[in-house]
């Protein structure tokens, strides 16, 4: 018989015995997803024939099956990534994105635990940390860690980590190295991808830390502070569903561009029941894209406008100004001088929400109307006066223009008025500041900036709503005004409760800020009312914030808002999203102004260093183009192209035309926060930095998001 090249080689057994146990787990879950849709079917059926029997039993029954199957059809590319060869155990442990067992045969003969075999345990299970944490130095009982890497249903490659040598069994098979850096090397697409399968083991702590109180983590560019941040809310979910899924978890990111980005990740772990927002939609019913320049951001963002809003909320509306009131009444005049009118409106109005008080204020106004008709009016009972006014006409008119229901978008236009903003501000904003404020107010065809959001939300809480009654049935988690699941019954209504919170909900069980060091401090108390109740995960690189207002507010606002649970911080220190190469040039930026800042490690090198051209004004829209051109060659994925500001992005958009194709996306220096692209173009990284500290950081921030090629453009040198 002669050697044939149809010997399986190592690697080809190896991946067709994997293939095998793949298989088997696919089959079985075409199993479950069957078995899910008979049951939410049967639980429709029951409902529509209206079985008599617990509509709770029913409405569980539809809402489990509907869920697992979501969660079963979740794209399920890599569904098996990880097997861990264990030292007490005979049979390989494999982990993958969600857990499925097979029942076994003979299962009525077996004790309950055992009658369903696990075929793959979800990685957030507590039998799969060792896959993230082992190490050569600490095996923690493992033997050979592999990651098994797979197209769609099909094995194609496995890495091997062997880890205790010594308990290696005769003839284990240790295939390759690196996966790591080959997950790093793809070429991305045009939304971010969880990583289960290379979660390395300093994010595993992270990712696992308790629940409770405040994590903050903290890294360098690309070191998966974000990454970290949306598994560990998978984690949460999964480890404590009752308490996250029914408080829900509110995931806080900078820009609507980077929600977008992240936005596809939790579902590709099966979870859809996060909140995401940016900071600009964190009220209901706004979408704030618009960015301020950064001295308005720094106003709008500073401690000092909630003092200059507290004043303006307490001031009164423009159509009270001057109004007084004087009617006829059976025969009577009746009158509300406008002087005694802004009295009453002062009295009452001390110290409470003037939405909330609306009626005490017109009890005040109809008492001193009271006093004038009832020495006239001997008969007449004072709660016939009241209805009777209540329904007349002039005097409802009168209320509504003296006592109107404000919006909050209505008072934050007060400040728009020179003459109103200069007694709001009054040692407050010098006369240059209240100038940019002016200018800064949206009108009437403006949409609010995203620092506009945090003032809203400030002047809501301070002018309050009309008391409404309001429905609680939908609070499963408060059982008896406690926040706390007693029964069976109120847990599997608190896991049900999973539909879109209403638009201002804010009892969250968990909030997770992303990119935190870019949270100004009225953002942060706008945070903080969505967290009160809530633990929290902080996520940040102080490095890379453009923060330029007073560093020691900022501390302030995000302490109130976080309050005094207590905190526990990891710190990330390698960076696997650029090349050596290019985190170099980023590195040398911001050592300019931080030379001691520590930096992360990046953990790869492609050789092809960045790309730095200087043309001639004039040329500038044709080098733009062909650079890009370029990138769009060298790179497979996505191209970013980063403008120093909104204008030369609205400039630049219009020379690339209308069709920009899904993989090119131009952004803001400040947009580009958080994103990551394979190629990179910096236009102006010159004017980007303005020769500021802020700007340092900002253009450190630009030239870390590249994942394979970096170019900048600039008219003038800047190196
Ligand atoms: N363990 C890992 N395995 C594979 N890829 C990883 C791992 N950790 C991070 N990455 C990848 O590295 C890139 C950077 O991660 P991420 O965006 O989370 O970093 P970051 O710390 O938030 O960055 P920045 O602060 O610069 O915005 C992403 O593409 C992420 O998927």
């Amino acid at each position: 018989m002669s050697a044939t090249q149809s010997d399986p080689s190592p690697l080809e057994q190896e991946i067709a015995a994997e293939q095998r146990h793949v298989d088997r787990v696919y089959s079985q879950l075409t199993r479950l997803r069957e078995t899910a849709a008979r049951s939410e079917a049967e639980g429709y059926r029951m409902a529509g024939a209206r079985v008599p029997g617990s509509l709770v039993e029913r409405d569980a029954m539809v809402f489990h099956a509907a869920r697992r199957r979501l969660v079963l059809d979740t794209e399920h590319e890599g569904l098996v990534f990880g097997r861990l060869d264990l030292r007490d155990h005979e049979a390989p442990r494999y982990v993958g994105r969600i857990g499925i067992r097979e029942e076994q045969t003979h299962a009525e003969s077996l004790p309950d635990a055992e009658r369903a075999e696990p075929l793959v345990i979800d990685w957030r299970a507590p039998a799969a940390e060792p896959f993230y944490r082992a190490t050569a130095a600490h095996p923690q009982g493992v033997i050979r860690r592999r990651m098994i890497q797979s197209a769609g249903e099909t094995v194609i490659g496995i890495e091997d980590d062997l880890l205790d040598p010594e308990a290696a069994p005769p003839g284990m098979t240790v295939i390759g190295d690196g996966a790591l850096l080959a997950a790093l090397s793809r070429a991305k697409g045009t939304g971010m991808r969880d990583i289960v399968a290379t979660i390395q083991q300093e994010q595993d702590v992270a990712i696992r830390a308790p629940g409770g109180g405040i994590t903050i983590v903290e890294g360098g560019p690309g070191t998966g502070k974000t990454a970290v941040a949306l598994h560990r809310a998978a984690y949460l979910l999964y480890s404590d569903r009752a308490r996250f899924a029914g408080g829900g978890v509110l995931i806080v990111g900078p820009s609507p561009v980077f929600v977008d980005y992240i936005s596809s990740v939790l579902p590709s772990l099966g979870e859809d029941t996060a909140t995401l927002r940016s900071l600009g939609q964190l009220v209901d019913g706004l979408k704030a894209r618009r960015e301020e320049t950064p001295d308005v951001h720094a106003l709008k963002g500073s401690l000092r406008m909630r003092q200059v809003l507290r004043r303006a909320a307490e001031d009164a509306a423009p159509s009270a100004a001057g109004l007084g009131l004087r009617i006829r009444y059976r025969g009577e005049w009746l009158e509300l001088p406008a002087r005694e009118a802004e009295r009453i409106r002062r009295r009452v109005g001390k110290g409470a929400k003037r939405n909330e008080i609306r009626a005490r204020a017109f009890t005040a106004v109809l008492d001193v109307l009271w006093a004038q008709a009832a020495p006239r009016l001997k008969t007449l009972e004072q709660s016939q006066f009241d209805e009777e006014l209540a329904d007349h006409e002039e005097f409802r008119t009168f209320l509504k223009r003296w006592w109107p229901r404000l919006r909050p978008i209505d008072v934050l236009r007060f400040l728009a008025e020179p003459r109103r903003l200069r007694w709001y501000a009054e040692g407050i904003l010098s006369p240059a500041e209240q100038r940019q404020l002016i200018a800064s107010i949206p009108d009437l065809d403006t949409e609010p900036s995203i620092d506009d959001v945090a003032l809203l939300d400030e002047i809501d809480e301070l002018i309050g709503r009309p008391p409404k009654t309001r429905k609680r049935a939908g609070q499963a988690f408060t059982v008896g005004g406690v926040r706390e699941v007693t029964t069976f019954a109120d847990r599997q209504r608190a896991t049900r409760n999973v539909e879109p919170r209403e638009g201002d909900y804010r009892d969250f069980a968990h909030v997770i800020v992303d990119e935190s060091q870019d949270v100004t401090p009225m953002q942060w108390r706008m945070l903080g009312r969505r967290g009160r109740i809530a633990s929290w995960t902080i996520v940040g690189d102080p490095a890379q914030s453009a923060w330029t207002g007073d560093a020691t507010e900022v501390a302030r606002a995000r302490d109130t808002a976080l309050g005094s649970r207590a905190r526990h911080r990891h710190a990330l220190t390698t960076n696997y999203r650029n090349p050596a190469e290019i985190f170099e040039v980023a590195a040398e930026e911001i050592r300019r102004i931080a030379p001691d800042q520590p930096l992360p490690r990046a953990v790869r090198s492609t050789g092809v260093a960045p790309v730095h051209l200087i043309v001639e004004p004039g040329d500038l829209e044709k080098s733009v183009l062909d650079a890009l051109g370029d990138l769009r060659n060298e790179v497979a994925g996505t191209v970013g192209v980063i403008a120093p500001d909104q204008s030369t992005r609205d400039l630049i958009i219009g020379w690339l035309g209308a069709e920009l194709p899904d993989r090119v996306q131009v952004v803001t220096g400040l947009q580009a926060k958080g994103m990551e692209y394979d190629g990179v173009l910096i236009v102006e990284p010159g004017v980007l930095r303005a020769d500021s500290t802020a700007g340092v950081r900002t253009l450190y921030v630009a030239l870390s998001r590249a994942t394979q090629r970096l170019t900048t453009l600039a008219t003038t040198p800047w190196r």
